[in-house]
């Protein structure tokens, strides 16, 4: 059974929940062979895995996961408690399918949600792709974005897997349907808590907003209000990077990032004038993602 804490408040989840100890696996895998920074750090340093010794039980399986053309991050969690293991991946990319999914295979997962944290402008997502190779995995995509998948979820929504789940915060701003998927709030969850969010927050500064019905007005809000509120300790993992960096905290960014922790006024002077070059793939890209990579599918 999949059930998903859908828009305002509803819950979506594969399997019902027993609660249970646990500590978080850290282990970091990149798949860059032109990487400028090849060894991405993990909390915990360079090693492959890392075990936090407070708790008697594994639950929560992490990976953090590259794709080097367009600099995407995607993520694989999964509760290794579960006899099931099922896993989610957040952010696929179209080129890495394979690799994502020989890694799930390795595991021993179970993957049972794709989801993305908005409509990318730049990379095509793998969503489709990994629906047209595990017929069972169901899409997940903001509803404000405009889009279709599977499950369209919204601010308050929660996508359980095994006992963990992730609680969706609308971010807008980057795009007007941009989310951060934010792991939950108990005694069986991972922590510190983990926020991935996609391009509303970037290690050191954040998504532009001139496009996709963008506005950096409300992109500060969306931060202020739904990611610098959660705790400082909090594990901030972005959608790109393109300086090496691999995660944060909100406390970190709260001090140094060298646009958000400007007043609102002298943000948007900053977003106005960043004068990027359009992504090279924007007219494939954004067609192909409104419909999570189905295009060549769907009617
Ligand atoms: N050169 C790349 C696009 C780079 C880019 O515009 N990145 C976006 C996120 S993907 S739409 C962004 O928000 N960057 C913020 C920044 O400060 O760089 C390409 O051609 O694809």
């Amino acid at each position: 059974m999949f059930r998903v804490v859908g828009l305002l408040g509803r819950s979506f989840s594969p399997y019902s929940s027993s609660l249970g100890a646990q500590k978080i696996l850290y282990p970091l895998f990149s798949y860059c062979p032109q990487s400028p920074f090849p060894h991405h750090l993990s909390p915990f340093g360079r090693t492959g895995m890392a075990t936090a010794a407070y708790a008697p039980e594994p639950k929560l399986l992490f990976r953090q996961l590259f794709e080097c053309e367009s600099s995407t991050y995607t993520y694989l969690l999964a509760d290794i408690s579960h006899p099931d293991k099922p896993a989610v991946l957040i952010d696929p990319v179209d080129v890495t399918v394979d690799r994502d999914l020989n890694l799930i295979r390795e595991l021993g997962l179970k993957l049972v949600y794709a989801m993305n944290t908005h409509v990318h402008a730049d990379h095509i997502t793998g969503t489709g792709l990994l629906k047209s190779k595990v017929p069972h995995v169901k899409s997940v995509l903001a509803k404000a974005g405009g889009g279709r998948a599977d499950i369209l979820i919204g601010p308050g929504d929660k996508i359980s897997f095994g006992d963990l789940f992730l609680e969706v915060r609308a971010t807008p701003g980057h795009t007007l349907g941009c989310v951060t998927y934010v792991t939950g709030d108990g005694p069986s969850q991972p922590q510190p808590r983990m926020a991935f969010t996609g391009d509303a927050l970037l290690v050191r500064g954040c998504g532009r907003t001139d496009f996709q019905n963008g506005s950096s007005e409300q992109l500060y809000h969306s931060v202020h209000s739904q990611i610098f509120t959660l705790p400082k300790n909090t594990l901030l993992y972005p959608g790109h990077d393109y300086k090496g960096y691999t995660v944060s905290t909100v406390g970190e960014e709260l001090q140094y990032n060298t646009r958000l922790t400007k007043d609102v006024e002298t943000f948007k002077s900053i977003m106005a004038n960043l004068n990027l070059a359009r992504p090279n793939k924007m007219d494939i890209a954004v067609p192909a993602n409104l419909v999570c990579g189905l295009q060549d599918l769907l009617p």
